[in-house]
């Protein structure tokens, strides 16, 4: 069997009407052309993980938009939620074909874990005990599939101490959990609208751009940086290795307003 081929796409902040701008700029349209521009370049895929802040302010018409653009490439698509979204909305409108939003997925030899880190009403990331029961219950029923884990917010310091802020409570709790697990081979998230890779004992964990505006990276407070929009491309070996590398569309960003100062 070759390798798995795996895009991640994220933070897509899609606003309640079509055409609406954020920060400048039309959000949907940078997350058409980032799926168009990952599929041409790089697919097909095998699976594609979308990692959260889908919505900027979740209603039905903004998850039925997002669900028709991901339905016009034949993907098995995996959604969970990050601070902005409604996972119960989400449950039901990104719930067709190919789209769903299970929270794990053995794929070839590899396992899939979706984690939800929202805390309903907060920009802070968390893993409820429930979450950690049933990542740890998961992962004691597949020990010998390698694993890859996805969820919104990050574990460790991206270097942005206001973005820091947001990071997952529990972060510790979390990677004294997965260390014990010798099959968890990375884990990836989304939140900080920037890519990083970094990693902790055996366990690689990147950061993922947004597929509309980009933040500063080693800021201390909000900023926004020009960047392009982008996307993850994993490569998940039969052996058990794994790959990644961030693309991003070749284009520049002169209609992001980069003097906001928050949203
Ligand atoms: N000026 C600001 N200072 C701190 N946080 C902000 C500012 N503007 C927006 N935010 C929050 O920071 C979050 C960054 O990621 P989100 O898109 O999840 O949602 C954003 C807001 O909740």
């Amino acid at each position: 069997m070759a390798a798995l081929k795996v895009l991640q796409l994220t933070d897509l902040h899609i606003a309640p009407r079509a055409g609406e701008l954020m920060l400048g700029i039309d959000t949907e349209a940078y997350f058409r052309q980032t799926l168009k521009h990952a599929v041409d370049q790089h697919g097909p895929f095998d699976l594609a993980l979308l990692t959260g802040d889908l919505a900027q302010d979740p209603c039905v018409d903004s998850y039925q938009r997002i669900s028709r653009h991901l339905s016009a490439f034949d993907m098995r698509c995996l959604c969970l939620p990050g601070n902005h979204d409604d996972f119960d909305l989400m449950r039901i409108y990104l719930n067709s074909g190919k789209l769903g939003c299970d929270k794990r997925l053995v794929l070839g030899n590899w396992l899939i874990v979706m984690l939800n880190s929202q805390i309903i009403g907060s920009p802070v990331g968390m893993l409820a005990e429930a979450e950690l029961e049933f990542l740890e219950g998961t992962l004691r029923a597949h020990k010998r599939l390698p694993t890859l884990l996805a969820v919104h917010h990050h574990c460790v310091e991206s270097g942005s101490p206001w973005m820091d802020a947001m990071r997952i409570r529990n972060s510790a709790a979390f990677l004294a959990l997965i260390k014990q697990h010798p099959q968890v081979k990375a884990v990836t998230c989304g939140h900080v609208h920037q890519a990083f890779a970094k990693r902790e004992a055996h366990i690689e964990l990147f950061a993922t751009p947004s597929s509309c505006f980009q933040f500063t990276p080693q800021s201390d407070d909000f900023s926004l940086d020009d960047t392009p929009p982008g996307y993850r491309v994993f490569r998940l070996g039969e052996d058990g290795c794994l790959q990644s590398e961030v693309f991003r569309l070749p284009i520049r960003m002169d209609d992001l307003d980069r003097n906001a100062h928050e949203y």
